[in-house]
């Protein structure tokens, strides 16, 4: 009934040739979007590349951020209104990274999950726990907590459309991935999160991602779990080879 949605997150990796390129060996290797979703998450300098590119093809395009404000004097920032009018589908907001280096707060998150949603775009909000809350006992609580933060204000039907990425701190980029059980227990706090704050048709219906090094080895034990819609993948989605092998998981 959830269309799977794998997703990479190129983070700031790959220049405008390096995407053009990219592209060109994927587009024509992906499944149907009806079967799995293939999202790949550009810089926003790559955006141009990645949007022509993959012109007429399967692939969806994601930016890694937004700002919550459409316009105005804000440097730096990159405006949810102009991605919409480039093409770009999903914005992934709230991770680890943005939260960690550039102080991102629950509130601006949420505040982004508003302003792109009322742009007509869809977002991917991350959440997840550090090694130090896991070993606390509590990544179960700061996972619903983060997710509640993020939903406030938003309707049924938005958060029903959206994708909530659970990327526990400690798995990214380490090559430690969270065990298929382990992912699988907090992405069904997720959806509770989502029912005890909606409903259940809302939390059957919203798509929820792994992320922490996700690679054509361990997607399928992942995506076998019942509450594991999709990955939001980092270095494994750098590589066309190796990107195909994830969004193809099904074959
Ligand atoms: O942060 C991630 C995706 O957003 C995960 O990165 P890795 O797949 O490199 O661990």
């Amino acid at each position: 009934m959830r269309t799977p949605i794998i997703a990479g997150n190129w983070k700031m990796n790959m220049n405008p040739e390096q995407t053009a390129e990219f592209v060109k060996a994927v587009k024509d290797k992906l499944p149907a979007s009806t079967k799995v979703e293939a999202v790949i998450a550009a810089p926003a300098v790559d955006l141009p590349a990645l949007l022509e590119n993959a012109k007429g093809s399967e692939l969806k395009v994601a930016a890694e951020n937004s700002y919550f404000e459409d316009e105005g004097a804000f440097t730096g920032e990159t405006s949810p209104k102009v991605l919409k009018e480039m093409g770009v589908d999903y914005v992934i907001i709230g991770h680890s990274e943005r939260r960690d280096y550039f102080h991102e707060t629950d509130e601006d998150i949420n505040k982004k999950a508003h302003a792109i949603f009322k742009n007509g775009l869809l977002p991917i909000i991350c959440c997840g726990e550090s090694l130090e809350t896991r070993e606390a006992g509590k990544a179960e609580e700061w996972v619903e907590g983060q997710v509640t933060a993020a939903l406030k204000g938003l309707s049924a039907e938005q958060v029903s459309s959206l994708v909530i990425a659970y990327e526990p701190i400690w798995a990214i980029g380490t090559g430690k991935t969270a065990s298929s059980d382990q992912a699988e227990e907090i992405c069904a706090v997720v959806r509770k999160t989502v029912a005890k704050l909606y409903d259940q048709t809302v939390a059957d219906k919203v798509r929820i991602q792994y992320g922490g090094s996700v690679k054509p080895a361990n997607v399928k034990e992942l995506m076998a779990k019942e509450n594991i819609d999709g990955g939001l993948v980092g270095g494994a989605s750098l590589v066309p080879d190796s990107y195909l092998q994830l969004v193809n998981y099904k074959d």
